[in-house]
């Protein structure tokens, strides 16, 4: 097992956004093209949310009012090729079920986004999305809000972390952008999860893209694309899949018991 842990930690170190308060990873080209396909296609088109700017579906069910899930897999579409490769990398190890039980569904047309939020607590603090479809940037900002450049050091520690890491590597004041590819794997844990938040602006255009203002650009799998296109990326539809760890789980016997308590 302390193989598979080595592995896991050594494995995912490669993938980590330097120049960003810890932890925040991006593996690129995570699934194929013909997993990816094969997803989109099993994405049931009855099960959407709509909301004023995405919908969304959540599996194996939305999470009842106080932050519990049923108890029930989740879908084999979701949970193949993911789990394994999540377990290689060692991305739940320490979470309360070792393994994600919870996957939210997002999906954006061009021009539409997310508000600036965190995750909270009704999970254990490791997200881990694969995207679909388009390309997007996430914007990664402070809680206390500003750059950590102008305000210096805010309280947060932010500032400091992001300044504090080691020589060569390029430093990321916050706020920042995270760009994520098609079929790639980003994964935020710890500080990143906690202590920070993060949002889609609702454009047409992400526009700007580049070394300087991209904190992943280097782990990117075709940054060319980007390039060739002046630093633009023109938004198609994405589709998220945000996998988690809901901390409070209750049985099928208690799924009764509140079901009829709730009536
Ligand atoms: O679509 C994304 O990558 C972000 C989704 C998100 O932040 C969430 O579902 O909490
Ligand atoms: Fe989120």
């Amino acid at each position: 097992m302390s193989g598979v842990e080595v592995m896991g930690g050594e494995g995912l170190e490669r993938f980590r956004i330097a120049g960003l308060p810890p932890n925040f990873y991006y593996v690129a080209d995570f699934i194929s093209v013909e997993e990816e396909a094969s997803i989109l296609q099993k994405i049931p088109a009855q099960r959407w949310t709509h909301l004023t700017h995405r919908r969304l579906q959540a599996h194996p069910s939305t999470l009842t009012k106080n932050n519990t899930l049923l108890a029930a897999p989740l879908p084999q579409w979701l949970t193949s090729p993911m789990l394994s490769r999540f377990e290689k990398l060692g991305l739940f190890r320490d979470t309360p079920h070792r393994e994600p039980n919870h996957v939210l569904i997002n999906e954006y047309g061009s021009g539409e986004g997310i508000m600036a939020h965190e995750d909270g607590g009704a999970y254990a603090r490791v997200v881990a999305t694969v995207s679909l479809g388009g390309s997007v940037c996430l914007d990664v900002t402070s809680k206390v809000g500003g750059s950590s450049e102008e305000k210096g050091d805010d309280g947060s520690g932010i500032g400091e972390k992001a300044n504090g890491t080691n020589g060569t590597d390029r430093k990321y004041s916050i706020p920042t952008r995270i760009l994520q590819e098609p079929r790639s794997l980003l994964i935020t844990t710890g500080p990143a999860y906690e202590d920070l938040l993060h949002g889609i602006s609702p454009v047409e255009v992400d526009d700007h893209l580049d070394a300087e203002t991209v904190a992943n650009w280097s782990l990117l799998g075709d940054s060319h694309v980007f390039e060739d296109a002046g630093g633009r990326n023109e938004r198609a539809t994405r589709i998220s899949l945000t996998y988690r760890d809901v901390l409070k789980v209750s049985s099928a016997a208690s799924k009764v018991l509140g079901g009829l308590g709730r009536r």
